[in-house]
């Protein structure tokens, strides 16, 4: 096992990444002091719950926890204001007190829904994050805590970190291949952000990683989460610094609101939004290499790089500017200045953006 630190001084917390960690849960919990006599709601989803449930109730139980349970439907529709207070509803029935602890069992989309409910339930109680999807290395770790808007991702939450992040890599052997590639984006992101090395690391290790090989995914998630942790201990909040995460995601969020948060999966749509961030970059005077080298890595692990025919510019860009990174009047993009390195830029045109959509949607007419 390993284990990583988010040091955000009280409320710094542990990653623990390894193997059979979820039937080991019971044991984590009580290390970390969660209270005994609240109930412990674990939230997961109907793809999940069938696999892994039972697991960690049973070793909460053995330990003396008492846990309630709340499953709702997979998918990214889940992370709605209904699905919330159905799980709300469930943690009142529950009978969940101020020293209950909230459980995400799950990837990204029951992390921030389950996430999102113990930072509002009375005002806030212990999260504890065990994830089961590649993405959720991302998801996880950080506090960022939400649900979607009908017209923007993310928009109504808080941030709430968990008290520890329990990461059992066997739980991802399971996975569909369609949600391991959109894992690996996030990887991607976090080498192209942070560190070349890592960045053509996973270009080298893509075979190992799309056939879900312990060694490689073990090595790649804990680079992941270590280069998240870092982030988040320089700047929790997103004053600055933290930003540089959002790679992909200004153009991605966008694509993922007029999909109807169906069409694309978070790491499809962040992979397009990380190819039209790196040919922004080069219409800006970066080296062509940076587009060519961000494409290869993302193409290599089947992830889309072209921009959907099907969705026009004036929607794309209206979608655009009701998200969070549509600010003081301005779209703010992360563009890569190398491979490894990124910079926030709030000055982008809306005719820059239009050209790398139709750039993007020219490529797709190539493929
Ligand atoms: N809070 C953050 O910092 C942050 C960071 C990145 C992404 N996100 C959010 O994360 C979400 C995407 O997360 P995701 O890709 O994990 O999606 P997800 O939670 O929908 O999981 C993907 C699919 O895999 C299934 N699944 C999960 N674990 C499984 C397993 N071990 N075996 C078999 N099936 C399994 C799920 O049921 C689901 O169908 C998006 O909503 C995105 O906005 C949040
Ligand atoms: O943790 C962060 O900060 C990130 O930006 C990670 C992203 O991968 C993630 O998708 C996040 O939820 C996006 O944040 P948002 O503030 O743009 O909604
Ligand atoms: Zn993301």
């Amino acid at each position: 096992m390993r284990t990583l630190q988010v040091d955000l001084g009280e409320r710094s917390y542990p990653i623990y990444i390894g193997g059979g960690l979820l039937g080991r849960a019971g044991e984590f919990f009580e290390q970390h002091g969660l209270a005994k006599k609240s109930p412990v709601l674990i939230v997961t989803d109907d793809h999940v719950a069938p696999l892994y449930l039972d697991t960690v109730t049973k070793s909460l139980s053995e330990q003396g926890y008492r846990v309630v349970s709340k499953v709702v439907k997979a998918g990214e529709k889940s992370k709605s204001l209904e699905v919330f207070e159905d799980v709300m509803t469930a943690a009142i029935e529950g009978g969940l007190d101020r020293h209950s602890a909230v459980v995400a069992l799950g990837g990204g989309v029951v992390g921030d829904l389950a996430g999102f409910v113990a930072a509002s339930y009375m005002r806030g109680v212990s999260f504890v994050q065990m994830p089961t999807t590649i993405l959720a290395h991302d998801s996880s770790v950080g506090g960022k805590v939400a649900v979607n808007h009908r017209l923007a991702k993310n928009m109504i939450g808080a941030f709430h970190q968990p008290k520890m992040v329990l990461y059992d890599v066997d739980s991802l052997q399971t996975l569909p291949i369609r949600e391991v590639r959109a894992g690996l984006s996030e990887m991607v992101k976090h080498g192209l952000i942070w560190n070349a090395a890592f960045a053509d690391w996973c270009r080298q290790h893509t075979a190992d990683l799309l056939a879900l090989d312990p060694e490689a995914l073990g090595y790649g998630l804990t680079q992941g989460c270590s280069i998240k942790a870092q982030v988040v201990s320089v700047d929790e909040r997103e004053q600055g610094l933290r930003a540089i995460l959002n790679l992909g995601h200004t153009l991605g969020h966008a694509l993922e609101a007029i999909g109807g948060y169906g069409e694309f999966l978070h790491g499809e749509a962040i992979s397009i939004g990380m190819a039209a961030a790196a040919k922004l970059a080069v219409n800006r005077g970066r080296d062509l290499s940076i587009y060519e080298e961000t494409v290869s890595v993302l193409k290599g692990f089947g992830l889309p790089t072209a921009m959907p025919q099907q969705h026009d510019e004036h929607a794309i860009i209206a979608a655009m500017m009701h998200d969070k990174k549509f600010k003081e009047q301005q779209l703010v993009f992360v563009l890569p200045v190398e491979i490894g390195k990124v910079e926030i830029v709030a000055d982008v045109t809306l005719d820059e953006v239009r050209r790398v959509i139709a750039e993007l949607k020219e490529e797709g007419q190539h493929v």
